[in-house]
């Protein structure tokens, strides 16, 4: 068994074999224009074989500075949004499940999230949460200019100033950012804080992988070797192997069959609620590298069972352009039986020698049958256990997908110009030097009203 396979018996009904023989070119063409680097801005494809060409040098710098952290510190606040949140956040849900924040040990700090938005309420909430206890920041920004991150970076920055003086909180402080350029850049340059490199040819969404994931994933505790090891059996399993002996080249072209029949909503589920950033970096990945020029698959995700109680009504009954892609880890890290009960008012004594895993998952195949009888195409990607090794691979997997995907589609994977307009409206409502023109333009689009 690879640590992660792609189950398709839920798209029976769906797919023709035909019609997997008609798109299997394309996808083999999309692929070596990933692989052999010829596709549309080639050069942000590096992250394809990074787990053999990483920095062995910085990598340890960054285990390092994580035995730093987990020693002087109780909390590691992590800014960044988008690619320089989501990885981070998901790693770390996926290996150490819901409540790792709360499982206080002296072994790791607890670990939370700024700068990924601009709500004053969860900012404040949270430097409550830290009082004055000891911490340290890492603030990561690929460009080094993104507003969000950087309007966190200057109140925990005050915070560390106030809490232990100017030198003392520059020790605190670990950029992940350009190796070259950008304010942030230049700030760590000048201030002298530790810092680490985004490869200028891994894109935000991409970038899990380098130090962006890997200094959070190191300071929680987690073993960073055992996940870039098992994103290079990914590497060696899917880079260059066959369609028919590709799971990611298979899920890449399944969707892409059901997008093109009308199915445009991908709901990526999972049974498991510490799965739920999973599918929030995965919407990231897939939004961002597929939806362009007025394409591409809209990326949406749910939590089962619990959003069958909520959204089951739509997926059973709701318009028929919705395709599931269900993740399911195949050995839980923890397990629970059913307590028997004499009186069984509940009625559950038919459960008493099951587990919760085990009816967890027959819920799975039990939804899995209605909702393809309904008229849902449905995925499963099994991946093997929550380790570190099977999470390296599963991200490979599915940026492998991902960008096969864009590149079957005929779109440009790596870049996401469509986030650029509503900054230029936001820098010009906020009266930012230099967008005058822009903010007339919007004013005289207000003046402009029905007839
Ligand atoms: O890492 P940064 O340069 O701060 O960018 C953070 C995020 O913001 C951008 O607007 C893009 O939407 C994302 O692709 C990127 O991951």
């Amino acid at each position: 068994m690879k640590r992660v396979e792609l189950d398709t018996k839920g798209l029976k009904s769906f797919v023709q074999s035909n019609e997997l023989k008609e798109i299997a070119p394309m996808v083999q063409t999309a692929r070596d224009l990933l692989v052999h680097g010829t596709g549309v801005e080639a050069k942000m494809g590096d992250w394809v074989n990074l787990p053999e060409e990483y920095d062995p040098v910085e990598f340890d710098r960054i285990k390092d500075a994580a035995r730093d952290i987990q020693e002087n510190s109780d909390v590691l606040v992590v800014i960044g949004i988008g690619g320089s949140y989501l990885g981070a956040k998901m790693a770390l849900d996926f290996l150490h499940g819901s409540f790792f924040n709360l499982e206080g040990t002296d072994k790791h700090p607890q670990i939370f999230f700024a700068g990924n938005t601009i709500s004053p309420a969860y900012t404040a909430d949270l430097l409550r949460v830290i009082g004055d206890r000891d911490f340290s920041v890492n603030v990561i920004s690929k460009s080094g200019t993104t507003t969000e991150p950087a309007m966190a970076f200057r109140i925990f920055k005050e915070k560390l100033i106030e809490k232990y003086g100017e030198e003392e909180a520059n020790k605190r402080i670990y950029v992940t950012t350009d190796a070259k350029k950008g304010a942030l850049h230049d700030e760590a340059i000048d201030q002298g804080y530790t810092s680490f490199v985004i490869p200028d040819g891994i894109g935000g969404r991409y970038s899990v992988l380098t130090p962006v994931g890997l200094l959070p994933i190191a300071a929680s505790g987690a073993n960073i070797d055992d996940l870039m090891d098992g994103a290079h059996e990914a590497q060696v399993a899917l880079k260059d192997a066959p369609l028919y002996e590709n799971d990611s080249l298979l899920y890449a072209a399944f969707r892409n069959i059901l997008y093109r029949k009308g199915y445009t909503n991908e709901i990526l589920e999972s049974y498991e609620p510490h799965l739920r950033f999973l599918a929030e970096w995965w919407k990231q990945l897939a939004g961002e590298t597929e939806g362009k020029n007025y394409k591409g698959i809209y990326p949406s995700s749910a939590i089962f069972s619990t959003d069958l109680h909520s959204l089951g009504q739509y997926i059973q009954e709701g318009m028929r352009n919705l395709m599931e892609t269900v993740v399911e880890i195949k050995q839980p890290a923890s397990n629970l039986g059913i307590p028997a009960n004499e009186e069984n008012l509940d009625g559950l004594k038919y459960l008493e020698n099951t587990t919760m895993d085990e009816v967890n998952k027959t819920a799975r195949e039990a939804v899995v049958i209605a909702h393809t009888n309904g008229g849902v195409p449905n995925m499963l990607v099994t991946a093997e256990d929550n380790s570190e090794a099977t999470l390296g691979y599963l991200i490979y997997f599915f940026e492998f997908a991902i960008a096969v995907s864009g590149y079957l589609n005929g779109i440009n994977p790596f870049n996401q110009p469509g986030v650029e307009d509503y900054k230029q409206n936001m820098f010009a409502l906020l009266g930012k030097p230099g967008y005058e023109e822009r903010r007339k333009e919007i004013q005289e689009q207000d003046n402009e009203k029905f007839h």
